[in-house]
């Protein structure tokens, strides 16, 4: 039988690994990468730690006797290393703590447990180098008034550093979408400039990604074809839930959120949907569906990480202050 007074100091010292691991990562995201996104879902975890882990075990600790206090590491060269090294400390903490809590209390163990396999998930998003952003404008042909005012509305949203754009064209011959593309990118070569259906189109254009739905290619053949390049899928239910799992797409556009000008049979599926596919998975969601600037703080606080706007942006009285205003709430949901 393992002694508690060593078994706590077990706990005490991972605990304090791992949550000051978990610092260091949400603060090289905030300060470094400027990610605000994944920097608050590193929070979040820390939290929750502290939250789980919330006994005291500071009497066990005996930092005299302890043989690891004098262990240095050699210094990083590159900056990522920072980010590198530490998620290994906070996956190897997260499993010393998961063996140990058991020990004690076995549904701590079973929160700790799960807390480190959706760790996984975001140490995979975060060394994937695809940068999900916040804003993702869905550049629908249709909602511009003609292709000048489309290219007016992507200028606005290059001149306010919104990068990640869908490009959607429904009535396009495959050839016209094509070709629209091609000038999207060369316009605006720093968009990351996501195809809307057209999995062949995306990979022509060498597009930063793809989205599919139902009507398409299945969501694992979209991932095979694409390799690593960003895969979003639509999720209506749980069953395409699963589906985008298998695939391992990189995010999931959850929607219908409100009713739809832009698609107006989409199947309403509400906020309470959003909350239910944000319980269900850790996979990045934008939510979609008639989110504009009145309503997309309810849309972050019911767990998005993400908002696909459309007619909000095409359709505003003024462009520039409500793509402002949709910026200010996303970073506003940080503080
Ligand atoms: C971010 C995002 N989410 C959902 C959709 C809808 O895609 P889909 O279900 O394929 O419907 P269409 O856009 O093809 O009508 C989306 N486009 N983007
Ligand atoms: C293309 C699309 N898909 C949706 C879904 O829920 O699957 S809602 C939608 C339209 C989004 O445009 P707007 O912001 O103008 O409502
Ligand atoms: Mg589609």
């Amino acid at each position: 039988m393992l002694s508690k007074t060593y078994i706590n100091r077990v706990i005490d010292a991972n605990r304090n690994r791992c949550i000051e691991g978990l610092r260091v990562v949400e603060d090289y995201l905030r300060f470094i990468k400027n990610d605000l996104t994944n920097s608050s879902t590193i929070r979040n975890i820390r939290h929750e730690i502290s939250r789980i882990l919330d006994f005291d075990m500071i009497g066990e600790r005996d930092v005299k006797s302890d043989i690891g206090k004098n262990n240095f590491h050699s210094p990083y060269t590159e900056m990522d290393q920072v980010l590198r090294a530490n998620l290994s400390r906070i996956k190897e903490s997260l499993r010393v703590l998961e063996e140990f809590t058991r020990y004690i209390d076995t549904s701590i163990s079973d929160q700790i447990m799960n807390i480190r396999f959706g760790f996984y998930e975001i140490e995979k998003r975060l060394l994937s180098n695809k940068d999900l952003e916040k804003i993702y404008i869905l550049a629908d042909i249709d909602l511009a008034k003609n292709e000048s005012d489309l290219f007016e509305g992507l200028k606005i949203l290059s001149d306010n550093n919104v990068r990640l754009v869908q490009l959607r064209a429904k009535k396009f011959s495959t050839k016209k979408f094509y070709e629209l593309g091609e000038k999207i990118i060369e316009f605006f070569p720093h968009f990351k400039l996501i195809i809307n259906d057209k999995v062949e189109v995306a990979l022509a254009l060498e597009s930063y990604g793809v989205h599919v739905g139902e009507d398409e290619l299945p969501f694992n053949v979209t991932r095979k074809l694409m390799g690593n390049k960003v895969v979003g899928a639509t999720v209506h239910n749980v069953e395409d839930l699963r589906l985008s799992q298998v695939a391992k797409v990189d995010y999931i556009g959850v929607g219908a959120i409100y009713p739809s000008t832009t698609k107006p049979d989409c199947q309403l599926n509400g906020v309470e949907f959003l909350k239910k596919i944000r319980a269900l998975t850790t996979t990045f969601i934008y939510a979609i569906g008639g989110i504009n600037s009145k309503n997309a703080r309810k849309v972050f606080d019911a767990g998005a990480d993400g908002i696909c706007v459309g007619s909000g942006f095409w359709y505003a009285k003024d462009r520039v202050e409500e793509i402002k205003r949709l910026i200010h709430i996303s970073n506003e949901e940080e503080n």
